[in-house]
């Protein structure tokens, strides 16, 4: 008879540590000769990360829409042919930083009727020093939605701890526990979190949390599913996507690039968006090396990474934030990308 293969969600608000921690996820299975498959979601229509995967991982994408709400239906059918198709001994999910996490677990629910899965955790990721300075507002929507998150959680990494001061760990534990008292929480930096506290048993996930009332909220909205506007550029170097409810406030910018870039000034051009475009990520080659590099931003942070592709991968950004000019953007970074190519 089919095993069940236990399901684990990775959610967590964008840019907290997501995808370091799956990528130590899979990095433990390789050393325990553990088969696991991957479902990653991401709001933008490119998977940077995912290109970077090892190949002989199963990997379902849902690209260009959130799991919660404009994907939700492909995550059962995903969820269930990665089951069937690989008999994984294990299945992670990653969803995106906007994620509504009692969705994506309806979700895995529902898939369950169909295949022999069964949702064993929900981890949640928090970058500690962007939650501690939306603590200190108290309102926004994406200080509701971490809090979702939390909410959500049978486990918490509280992460990026080494950009916290060691007083203010205190406010962030506590506000943790007083939102989600039954969860286990781990401090971390870099996701580093062991193994055996993931895969751990902690007790039955409460799908009934206040958050509850979030989700009628947005399921309700007659523009669900459906208003999303999408526009192309004719030549397909971009692609803007304004995302209307449930995740009205979040607007997304991908763009592929036509050559290289100056490696300077694409820095400082990370390092002067604005406080409104929380994250991006991207591949790029610079005029100046032969490599490829992945680079990465998060709540004002910068991190470059020399890469070496197992396969051809998209010189691609994509760039994740509320309200900011995704026109503005587009032309700066056409402006970075015609220095090879005048
Ligand atoms: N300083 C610091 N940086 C970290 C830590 N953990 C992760 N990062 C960096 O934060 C950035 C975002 O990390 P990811 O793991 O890609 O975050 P994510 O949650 O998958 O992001 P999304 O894909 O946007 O949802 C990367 O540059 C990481 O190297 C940490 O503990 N401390």
């Amino acid at each position: 008879m089919d095993r069940v293969i236990p399901v684990y969600v990775l959610t967590g608000f964008l840019g907290s540590g997501k995808t370091t921690l799956l990528n130590r996820i899979l990095d433990d299975a390789k050393s325990r000769g553990l088969k696991p498959a991957i479902l990653l979601n991401e709001v933008g229509d490119v998977n940077v990360e995912g290109q970077l995967i090892e190949k002989d991982i199963p990997m379902s994408e849902l690209l260009g829409g959130c799991i919660c709400c404009t994907s939700r239906g492909d995550l059962g059918l995903e969820l269930v042919q990665l089951a069937q198709e690989n008999r994984p001994d294990v299945i992670w999910i990653e969803s995106t930083g906007v994620a509504q996490p009692l969705e994506i677990m309806d979700g895995v629910t529902e898939a369950s009727l169909y295949a022999k899965l069964e949702l064993k955790n929900v981890i949640t990721v928090v970058d500690g020093r962007h939650l501690l300075d939306k603590l200190r507002i108290g309102s926004g929507k994406t200080f509701k939605l971490m809090k979702e998150q939390i909410r959500a959680a049978n486990v918490l990494v509280l992460n990026k701890t080494d950009l916290v001061h060691s007083d203010d760990l205190e406010e962030l534990r506590n506000a943790l526990e007083d939102w989600n008292p039954h969860a286990v929480i781990v401090q971390t930096t870099r996701s580093e979190v062991a193994p055996e506290v993931l895969y751990a048993d902690h007790g039955a996930i409460d799908l009934n949390t206040d958050a509850d009332s979030v989700h009628h909220e947005h399921c309700e909205d007659e523009h669900c599913d459906l208003d999303h506007d999408y526009s192309h550029d004719h030549d397909h170097t971009r692609h803007v996507h304004d995302h209307a409810s449930p995740h009205d406030h979040v607007n997304v910018v991908t763009y592929f690039f036509k050559g290289g870039v100056d490696s300077v000034r694409f820095e400082a051009f990370l390092k002067q968006l604005p406080d409104n475009v929380y994250r991006a990520k991207g591949i790029v080659a610079f005029q100046d090396t032969a490599s490829l590099f992945l680079f990465q931003y998060a709540y004002r942070e910068v991190d470059f990474l020399r890469i070496t592709p197992q396969k051809a991968v998209n010189n691609v950004a994509v760039f994740i934030g509320e309200g900011f000019s995704q026109s503005d953007l587009v032309a700066q970074l056409e402006r970075l990308d015609t220095l090879i190519a005048p």
